[in-house]
Order: C-alpha cells, then structure tokens, then sequence
C-alpha cells in the first residue's frame, strides 16, 4: 500500500500527465500535462467551453472517463482519503433554500464530519460565516439571498473542516467589483495563512492578475502555463489578456499551417495515386 503521508509538502498539490477526458461521444481534454503548485492559488484560464469544467471534475474525482495520471495530495484523484481534504465551489451555488444560511453550515457540517461534537462544528460554521463575511446574514433563508451571497454560502461550505486544496469554479460570476476585490483578498488570505492550495477556474482576464501561477487553456489543451510575470515577457505583452490573445494567435497560426500541411500532403498523395492508377490502367 502506497504511505501518502511519507510524501514531501514540496510535491506538487497536483499531478497530472497525459490527462484525457472523453465526454459524450468527443475528447474534451487532450493528453494534458501540468502540475499545480502547493499553497498558491493558480488560475484556470479560458474561454467557454474550453475545458475547465471537465478539468476540476476530474480533479476532484467526479469525472467520468479519465485516463492518464492524476495525482491529488499524493494520491489518484478520487481517492477516498481525498474527500475531506478537498473543497470544491460548483458554479451552480448547491444550497438549500429553505433553509437559514447557519442551517445551511450546520448541515453540511454534520454530512463531512458526522462524529464531530456539536461545539466543535459550531465553532467551525461560526469561522467561515466571519470568512465570507455573512455572519449579518446567518439567520436569513438562503432563498432570499443575492446570487453573490448565495455564492458566498457555497464557498463557506467549501472551507469547512480546512480543507488543503480548493477547487472553485468560476467563483466570482456575477459578482460587483467590489465583492470580487474582497473574495480575492479572501483566497490570498486562505492561501497565506493556511498554506491551502486553490485551484480557481474564470474567464475573466484581470483575475489572471491575481493568481501566482496560471494555466490558459484552449480547446482542451493547455496552451501555456507560469507566473503572470513570465507569461507576459514571454509573449512581449503588458497583461495577462494580451499575452492569451498573443497564444492564441500563435496557436491558430500553427493549426492553420498544420492543416495546410496535411492538405498538402493530401494533395500529394492523391497526385501519387492518380499516378499509380494511370499506370495500371496503360
Ligand atoms: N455532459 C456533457 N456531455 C458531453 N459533452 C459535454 C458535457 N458537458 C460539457 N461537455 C463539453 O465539454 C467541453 C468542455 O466543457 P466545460 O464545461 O468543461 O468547459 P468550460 O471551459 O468549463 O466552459 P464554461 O466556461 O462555459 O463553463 C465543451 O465543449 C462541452 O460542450
């Protein structure tokens, strides 16, 4: 049996190699190779559709047809022992309406650790109200929240029992500037003072900004990855968005020529054997 434990903190917090996922009849993810590095918040970046969705599933363990390696706090992705080492914020807000936000902890509290004392899951639902500063708004119904408040109560239910890796899916959508500052002060802080790992998915270009690391995408595959910094003197570019803009055209560019590549040497072949067939019919 494998001793997870015995493994160095300075190990990625996640591992993957020749990642693919197929959903439905397409391949979404394409052999992807990437690690994400411990205690920093990492950026997903890219457009709709491009796979990051499907990426986070995977990492977490919900996806279905994975192949490849994916490791995940020393151990393969879905692993038992991960459950409760990883918080993982949807984009749909998971909550119960009918329920008051502290109701909404309190239960989610009991589900991850039902032994728990009562006192001890209290204390816990009480911190990550103050994280998401909704402790004003604990007795109020989930159903009458904001959308960004109820975003909010799903990322407190993200961050009970400390998880070491968090994994949000686009977690600032719809958010006004201001509450997006704070969440993103947020995320440092967790990432600072707890050493957690957060995986953070948007589309949102000037969010790449505030990442330590960042992984774009493009059509399932990972296009780049690095620091902000590095990305934008590797491309010339002054943003974050410009350097993705910059990729992507380099990356179309290269398609084009491979698909112009392959044309042509369609065309040879076909030359070729328009010729074997004239001779053969002499
Ligand atoms: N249930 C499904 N069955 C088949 N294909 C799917 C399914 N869900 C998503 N896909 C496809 O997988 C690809 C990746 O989707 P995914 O949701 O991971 O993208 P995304 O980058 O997260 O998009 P968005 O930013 O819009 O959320 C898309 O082309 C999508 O059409």
């Amino acid at each position: 049996m494998v001793n997870y434990s015995s493994r160095s903190s300075e190990d990625p917090a996640v591992h993957a190699r020749d990642l693919t996922v197929v959903r439905g009849r397409r391949t979404v993810l394409h052999r992807l190779r990437f690690t994400v590095p411990r205690g920093r918040i990492t950026g997903l970046l890219g457009p709709s559709g491009c796979g990051k969705s499907t990426l986070m599933r995977a990492v977490v363990g919900t996806q279905a047809k994975v192949t490849g390696t994916l490791d995940v706090l020393g151990a393969p992705a879905g692993h038992p022992l991960l459950r409760t080492r990883i918080g993982y914020v949807t984009q749909a807000p998971s909550v119960y309406d009918d329920l008051t936000v502290r109701q909404n902890l309190d239960y989610f509290a009991a589900v991850l650790d039902p032994g728990r004392a009562a006192a001890d899951r209290r204390d816990d639902v009480e911190r990550v109200l103050a994280d998401v500063d909704l402790t004003s708004h604990a007795g109020a119904l989930a159903g009458a929240l904001s959308g960004g408040q109820r975003s909010r109560v799903s990322l407190a239910v993200a961050l009970l029992g400390t998880p070491e890796l968090l994994v949000l899916d686009e977690p600032t959508v719809g958010l006004d500037p201001v509450l997006r500052r704070d969440l993103w002060a947020l995320f440092h802080d967790i990432a600072a003072s707890r050493g957690a790992t957060l995986l953070v998915s948007s589309h949102v270009m000037d969010e790449a900004e505030r990442c330590h690391s960042l992984l774009l995408m493009r059509a399932g595959e990972i296009l780049a990855d690095g620091t902000p910094d590095a990305l934008r003197a590797r491309t010339g570019s002054d943003t974050v968005e410009a350097a993705f803009l910059h990729l992507v055209d380099e990356a179309a560019a290269a398609d084009r020529t491979n698909a112009g590549g392959t044309e042509e040497s369609r065309t040879e072949e076909s030359r070729a054997n328009a010729d074997r067939t004239k001779e053969s019919t002499r």
